[in-house]
């Protein structure tokens, strides 16, 4: 991986439809956006807007009721092939939450899969080989990789083994989990301050202090980590509960650290969008609307099958008067964000980049993920030719990463093997340097 390429137009690969822009709207760095959904040229694309303007709406009409039609089907098949099979759906509740090796995977199925993705655990030894010498930075993704998908989002807790695995993770290695959960959601659920995070898919993170991060990237702010973590409820709470992670998190802390948030200017439509998600799906019973701060989810997982149509409709048509914003698909999950050129391979890069790591041939880097936002990451570090992508499926799906494994007790395992192995690399050395003394 070269240099964070902050002129590209990366397109990501779960776009239905994209078109690069070459002019600042929105106040954004032009760099950043990418997408829009109508152009003067192209019906799947959008004549950019004057700077600090927002896109115009409604001028989709002409071509719009067919290629809307064909784009909505395509939409109801995406959602319909969202999220693999399970043989048992494990329910949302916290125990459940804690056994997650109650699921009964298909093992044809992901042996299917391992022929053109090999598991990371059959192949640990071939992927250690490439760390050897090397700096291994570690990149989690959290629903699905480090918790088991269940049917309530609020209730995808991840278990006392996975939290110690990360946390002895993260003491060998950089780590950081990029989620397409909020940054502060996705911190309650892992309770480590021994990582990195960033929310809403990469477009909110605090990475390691660097000097000149600010230069290079417009919306990036050095800063100290309470400064930017603490808000008046977390402070309020930890003072009547004196809640020891709460504590931790926000005063044992001072450090210097880079905060980036490329979207801020889409937050008071994002928060609109929100409300309007909310309003628009309350009559659909199962379905669950989160604000995720720099996004929106809106879940399916469960309602009937045969209101998904109209819950795809709705969120589709809705956005017809948020130029500003496009949808894309996880794991029966709708996910409404910026359209700008931005996503958790983006992420992954700023990461790296900020602790120093971008520019150097020995470097590691391993992404973890199960979702198709994850994608954008294992398209990265393959383009890069370096670093290893491991997709967490069991069963075939098309994938940009290297490497799989099965499940989230799979990922724990090769977690600690990392872990195992690193202890091991350190005793040798050493071993080694204490002979060379004497
Ligand atoms: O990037 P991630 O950390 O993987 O987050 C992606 C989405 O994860 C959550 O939804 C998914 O997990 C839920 C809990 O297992 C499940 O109920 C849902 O069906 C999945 O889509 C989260 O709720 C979303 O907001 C994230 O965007």
């Amino acid at each position: 991986m070269g240099p964070m390429d902050l002129n590209s137009s990366h397109v990501s690969p779960v776009l239905t439809d994209s078109v690069p822009v070459n002019k600042s709207r929105l106040g954004i760095h032009s760099s950043l956006l990418t997408y829009s959904q109508q152009d003067s040229s192209s019906p799947h694309s959008a004549a950019p807007a004057p700077a600090g303007k927002l896109p115009r709406t409604g001028s989709r009409k002409s071509a719009a009721g067919s290629i809307d039609d064909v784009r909505f089907n395509g939409w109801l098949d995406a959602m319909k092939a969202s999220s693999p099979p399970r043989k048992k759906l494990l329910k949302g509740s916290m125990i459940n939450a804690l056994l997650p090796s109650n699921i009964e995977y298909d093992n044809e199925d992901y042996h299917i899969l391992t022929v053109d993705y090999p598991s990371a655990l059959e192949c640990f030894e071939k992927i250690v080989e490439r760390a050897k010498n090397n700096k291994v930075a570690v990149f989690l993704d959290y629903d699905g990789t480090l918790s088991p998908i269940v049917d309530d989002p609020d209730c995808a807790f991840m278990s006392e083994p996975m939290r110690e695995t990360v946390r002895s993770v993260a003491r060998c290695f950089p780590t950081a989990i990029i989620s397409g959960r909020s940054r502060d959601q996705v911190y309650d659920l892992v309770k480590l301050t021994e990582l990195y995070y960033a929310g809403s898919h990469g477009m909110d993170i605090i990475g390691p202090f660097r000097h000149n991060m600010s230069n290079k990237l417009p919306n990036c702010v050095n800063s100290t980590d309470h400064q930017v973590t603490m808000h008046p409820s977390s402070l309020l709470i930890m003072l009547l509960l004196s809640c020891p992670f709460l504590t931790n998190h926000f005063l044992w802390q001072g450090n210097q650290i880079t905060l980036f948030q490329p979207a801020t200017q889409f937050l008071p439509i994002i928060d609109e969008v929100f409300r309007t998600l909310v309003e628009i799906t309350k009559d659909i019973s199962g379905a669950k609307v989160e604000n995720h701060k720099f996004c929106v989810s809106v879940h399916y997982r469960n309602v009937q099958e045969n209101n998904w149509t109209i819950i795809g409709q709705r969120v589709h048509d809705i956005l017809k008067k948020f130029p500003g914003l496009r949808s894309t698909h996880g794991r029966k999950v709708l996910e409404v964000r910026p359209v700008i050129d931005w996503n958790k391979g983006k992420a992954v890069e700023f990461l790296m980049e900020s602790l120093d790591l971008n520019d150097n041939d020995d470097v590691l880097p391993i992404y973890i993920g199960d979702d198709k936002t994850d994608e954008d990451a294992f398209k990265i570090l393959r383009e890069s030719n370096r670093g290893c992508g491991i997709l967490v499926s069991s069963v075939k799906k098309e994938s940009n990463a290297s490497y799989s494994l099965r499940d989230p007790n799979e990922v724990m395992e090769f977690l600690q093997l990392l872990v195992r192995w690193k202890e091991r690399e350190e005793t040798n050395h050493f071993n080694k340097q204490i002979k060379v003394k004497v």
